[in-house]
This record gives C-alpha cells, sequence and structure tokens, in this order.
C-alpha cells in the first residue's frame, strides 16, 4: 500500500467514524509499511495506538482489504525518534510528558489521554477549586503549594485534571521533565527496580523529575515498603522545590493504612476535594459532549428537555452520565431516530432503574437529627432556635442533593414550610460548605451514611 491509497483510505475513515473521531485518533497516526501481511501504523502515544487498534482496527483491516492491499493484521508503534517530533492530538499539542513510549530509556510513565485537557473539562461550583489549583499549578511558575493533593468520589474528574495539568505544563514548559503515573504503577516500578538490583536508578530516575504526579494514592496503603520509597522520593523532590500532584479517592487523614508521617506530609500543600456534581454541573457536561457529538452525528435530532431529565436522574457519575449519552446517540444514530424523552427511557432503562434514588426524606430527617443530636420532632417541628434550624437546614440542604423531590415537596415534609424557607436553607448551607470546613465534612459524612 502506498501512502497516497492511505490518504484516500483517510478520507473513508472520516466519513465513516465522524469528524470528532477522525481529528482525534485517526490523524495523529502515520502510516509506515506493509510488511509480511503486516500494516504498520506510527502513533505518538501507545494509548492512541491501543485505542485505535480496540476500536477501529477491525474497520481499517476492513478498508485496506477492500482496497486491494494485502494485508492481514496491523499494527500501532510508538516510533523511536518520537520526542524529537510533536504529537498530533486535539487540544494537546505536545508529546505525552514521559509516556510508555520512553520506557526503554528513560522514565516510563503513564500514557495521556488526550481527551483530558483543561478544554474539555466542565468548570461547575462542585469542582471550581480544584479546577483553580490544577490551572494553577498547570501554569509551571514558581511551586507555592507542594503537593497538590486532589480527592474525590468515583469517577469525578481526578484524573482528567490530572492529565490536563501535565498536557498544560508540557505546552507551556517543554522544558520541564513531567512524570505522570498511577501509584499502582509506581510500586510496579519500584518491586522491579528490586527485583533487577536496580534501585540506585530508580531513585535517580525518580528524582530527577521536576513535576511528579501520583494517581490514585490510596492504592500504596498497607503496602510498606513502597510507602517507604514513596516518602523518600516525596521529600526528596519537595526539598528540590519540585512540582507534586498527587490524587486520591478520599482525604489524606482518611486513607487506611498509609503511614501517619505520609499523611501529615500530604496534608501539608493544598487539600483539594472535587465535590459529587449537582445538577448544573451535569447538565453543563451533557451539554458539553452533545456539542463535541454534533460533528459526528449531524443528523441527530435532540428533543427538548433529554439532557435535564439525564442531568436529573443520573446523579452517580460523571463516567455513567457519559457512557448513557454515549449509548443514546449510537442508539438513536442507529435506528435514525430523534432523541425523544421516550427513546432516552427505552434505551437507558437499565441506567435509569440503578440509580435510581433511593433515599427517603424521612431517612434524611433521622439520619440528620441523630447527626446533630436534636428529636426529629423539633427537626419538623416550628421552633426556629439555631440549635434546631442548622440541621433544619441541612436535611433540606440533602434532601434536595439526593432525593428528586422539589422544593415545595421538601417544605411540605418539613412542618408545611414554603419552598422559597427551603430553598433559602439550601442555599445557605452551601455557602457554609463553601466557608466552614466543618460543614464540608459532616455534608460529606451524612451523605456518604445515607448512600451506603
Ligand atoms: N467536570 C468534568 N467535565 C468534563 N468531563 C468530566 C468532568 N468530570 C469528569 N469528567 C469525565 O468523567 C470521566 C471520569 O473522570 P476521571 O477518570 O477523571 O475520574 P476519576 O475521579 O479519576 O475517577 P476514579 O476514581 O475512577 O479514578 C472521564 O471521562 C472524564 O473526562
Amino acid at each position: 500500500m502506498t501512502q497516497e491509497q492511505w490518504g484516500v483510505l483517510r478520507q473513508d475513515l472520516l466519513k465513516t467514524i465522524g469528524q470528532n473521531n477522525y481529528k482525534t485518533w485517526i490523524e495523529p497516526i502515520e502510516f509506515s509499511e506493509v510488511s509480511e501481511g503486516v500494516a504498520t501504523f506510527h502513533v505518538p502515544t501507545n494509548f492512541i495506538g491501543n485505542y485505535v487498534s480496540q476500536n477501529y482496527g477491525d474497520l481499517i483491516l476492513h478498508q485496506l482489504t477492500k482496497s486491494g492491499a494485502s494485508v492481514q493484521r496491523i499494527n500501532f508503534k510508538v516510533p523511536a525518534n518520537l520526542s524529537t517530533r510533536p504529537a498530533a492530538s486535539p487540544a494537546a499539542k505536545p508529546a505525552a510528558p514521559k509516556a510508555e513510549d520512553t520506557r526503554d530509556n528513560d522514565i516510563a510513565g503513564a500514557p495521556l489521554d488526550p481527551r483530558f485537557t483543561f478544554d474539555s473539562f466542565v468548570v461547575g461550583k462542585p469542582n471550581e477549586l480544584a479546577n483553580a489549583a490544577a490551572r494553577r499549578v498547570a501554569e509551571g511558575g514558581p511551586v507555592t503549594f507542594n503537593p497538590l493533593f486532589l480527592y474525590g468520589g468515583v469517577g469525578l474528574g481526578k484524573t482528567h485534571l490530572m492529565h490536563a495539568i501535565a498536557w498544560e505544563l508540557q505546552a507551556r514548559r517543554p522544558e520541564l521533565n513531567v512524570l505522570y503515573l498511577s501509584a499502582e504503577q509506581f510500586m510496579y516500578r519500584f518491586v522491579q527496580a528490586l527485583r533487577d538490583r536496580k534501585m540506585m536508578d530508580f531513585k535517580e530516575m525518580f528524582r530527577s523529575v521536576d513535576v511528579l504526579m501520583v494517581d490514585d494514592v490510596q492504592f500504596i496503603a498497607g503496602k510498606d515498603s513502597t510507602q517507604e520509597e514513596f516518602f523518600h522520593t516525596f521529600n526528596a523532590l519537595v526539598d528540590q522545590n519540585k512540582q507534586i500532584i498527587i490524587s486520591a479517592d478520599r482525604a489524606p487523614g482518611e486513607i487506611k493504612d498509609l503511614e501517619d508521617r505520609i499523611k501529615s506530609r500530604l496534608q501539608c500543600g493544598l487539600v483539594v476535594d472535587l465535590h459529587p456534581t449537582d445538577y448544573e454541573l451535569r447538565l453543563g457536561i451533557l451539554q458539553s459532549k452533545v456539542d463535541s457529538y454534533r460533528a459526528q452525528y449531524p443528523e441527530l435530532q435532540l428533543a427538548d428537555g433529554v439532557l435535564e431529565f439525564l442531568a436529573h436522574r443520573i446523579s452517580t457519575n460523571v463516567r455513567v452520565l457519559e457512557g448513557a449519552l454515549t449509548r443514546l446517540f449510537a442508539f438513536a444514530s442507529l435506528v435514525g431516530r430523534e432523541i425523544t424523552m421516550e427513546l432516552t427511557q427505552d434505551c437507558l432503562s437499565d441506567v435509569l432503574r440503578a440509580s435510581e434514588r433511593k433515599i427517603s426524606v424521612e431517612e434524611i430527617q433521622r439520619k440528620v437529627a441523630e447527626h446533630y443530636n436534636i428529636r426529629l420532632s423539633d427537626m419538623i417541628g416550628p421552633k426556629r432556635v439555631r440549635t434546631f434550624a442548622r440541621p433544619r437546614q441541612v436535611a433540606m440542604y440533602l434532601c434536595k442533593q439526593l432525593t428528586s423531590r422539589s422544593l415545595p415537596e421538601i417544605g411540605r415534609r418539613f412542618g408545611g414550610r414554603d419552598h422559597t424557607t427551603v430553598m433559602h436553607g439550601v442555599k445557605r448551607i452551601e455557602e457554609l460548605r463553601a466557608q466552614d470546613g466543618q460543614m464540608a465534612e459532616d455534608l460529606e459524612l451524612l451523605r456518604r451514611a445515607l448512600e451506603a
């Protein structure tokens, strides 16, 4: 096959998979050669190679054979001289910082997802602080807080933000040695170094980075020697004033089986939490996804109210939300129908059922009353003293967050109060949550207890 034939084939792919996918996945790959029935393509990162292979491999192979090429298999390879070439990923122009392609001769990090950039990260109240902190670090200026510790529940965008920082740093400060990897990979590298008796190399390698990013650090809890090594690496980098960015699924103090000295080290910098998404953020994410789908599915019609419905009903995590939308678009495109409320309910019945809110207003009232040590009757009753009013507002806030009840309905369940009283209560708690660490902690504890 020649480069010209590949050019024609790419155009066919563009028509089949849509401009968005094409730009993200096909544009960055280059045809190299066909040898003994194997077509080899060069890719900027292993991540892109794996993704294309899994998602478009069959399609490419099919097109190749259709165009007469004698190919039985396709292969994606990161060329050895990659570091001198910029990667062609959509928003992130530069090559992935220390991606897997450098495994043999340098520090191996994890591949970065080209979709995870600041541009594609939708900001709302629950994640605005985390986003601002991430952006500050991504500027690559003097280190002001070390480490930056990002934490939050499953699928709330920790990895997305970490990758966004790495991409941005690489674009702004290409001379920096940025290393992103998961805590699991850190452990794997450490064990390998021990086994191969290359601890000196390992130490040297990790101490030579300018920015170290470790995702899902809770993974090393309970793994004593990995923790020990992590601690030394951490200290060495902090001493050299090198930026460290860590993510975890909970706050440093709450990670069980993590040594106290590590916990306190992790708390030294800026600890920010990604709160569970609220309705507005979910809607924003859905809208931005739909915008990015437009090019891929130009013919698709989306009825009013569908996104609002999804944002309201699927509150588990962003990954589930995204998955639901992807499925909905693919399904509608397949059957060639408008995305109506009916089609949505048909297509996503399992997801909707699974995320059906099971928490009741009564449960919330009971839990909150218990937490603040007041009687249920006082929570619902008319007394307006602070001792009862604050827990009442907390309970109203949680009802708004965790149930699908409307404000008037919530008001009715709280001794027939007006919906404006509920609205005021919810707003007050939102303000307190942002200003008062104790309140934020109480809310998180209650939410977890209720969702458990
Ligand atoms: N605010 C956001 N804007 C756009 N996309 C988001 C946002 N938050 C999360 N996502 C998307 O949701 C998915 C899950 O996010 P991510 O993998 O970063 O979550 P995580 O917090 O690292 O989860 P886990 O705890 O499972 O590691 C990703 O596809 C990500 O792009």
